[in-house]
């Protein structure tokens, strides 16, 4: 059984890895193992790109754990904030600015900031890149990448998904995204897609 590392403590992230990864992986006997489990400690995202971030995050747990890893940097793009919060949304609202911090906090000064924006100008992506590597030295990362359209809602809807999903409106299934099932998001989303190309391309 080879083992390769998930290098993301993001435990909705890593659900929705799990549900597609699972059975494919199985039967190529490999095993994927979320940092947490091995005691990884986070990598500092300073890239100025999802794709910096998302090497920072592989490499790291390469370097600590000596197994090839699976990173995912991700994020909202929001079009009537110049694609705030970005490489930022995961520390997009900070224990300073009156918010709090963590998904809700986020979700709270999303809707302030777009209070005063009408719906057709709420348009906003989720954007999703995944790197491979095989080890902290890898000269060649495999990166894999996936966006989802939608609209930012005016209040919270639905319960399941995680981060921006209860803002995030998916007009081809008239709701929020944590409306859909984990399995219907993941046919849809940035993350599912990009998992697709990955299952579909990559070389171990
Ligand atoms: O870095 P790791 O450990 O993977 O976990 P993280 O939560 O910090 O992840 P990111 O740095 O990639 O930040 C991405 C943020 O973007 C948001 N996000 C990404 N994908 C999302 C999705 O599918 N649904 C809702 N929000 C999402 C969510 O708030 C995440 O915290
Ligand atoms: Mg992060």
């Amino acid at each position: 059984m080879s083992k390769i590392v998930l290098a993301s403590g993001n435990a909705g992230k890593l659900r929705e890895f799990s549900a597609l990864f699972d059975t494919h992986f199985a039967e190529q006997n490999i095993e994927l193992i979320p940092q947490t489990q091995l005691n990884v400690i986070e990598a500092e995202e300073t890239g100025l790109s999802f794709v910096e971030n998302a090497i920072l995050k592989a490499r790291n747990a390469c370097a600590a754990t000596g197994l090839p890893a699976l990173a995912d940097d991700s994020g909202l793009e929001v079009d009537a904030l110049q694609g705030a919060p970005g490489i930022y949304s995961a520390r997009y609202a900070a224990a300073d600015d009156g918010f709090g911090q963590g998904d809700s906090a986020n979700n709270a000064k999303l809707l302030a900031a777009l209070k005063d924006v009408p719906e057709a100008q709420r348009t906003a992506r989720f954007q999703c890149v995944l790197v491979y590597m095989r080890h902290a030295a890898d000269p060649t990362p495999q990166v894999f990448q996936g966006s989802w359209e939608g609209r930012i809602l005016t209040a919270p809807e639905g319960h399941d998904g995680f981060g921006y999903d209860p803002l995030f409106f998916v007009p081809g299934e008239g709701c929020a995204s944590a409306s859909l099932s984990k399995e219907r998001k993941n046919q849809l989303s940035h993350r599912g897609q990009a998992i697709q190309q990955l299952l579909a391309r990559w070389h171990v």
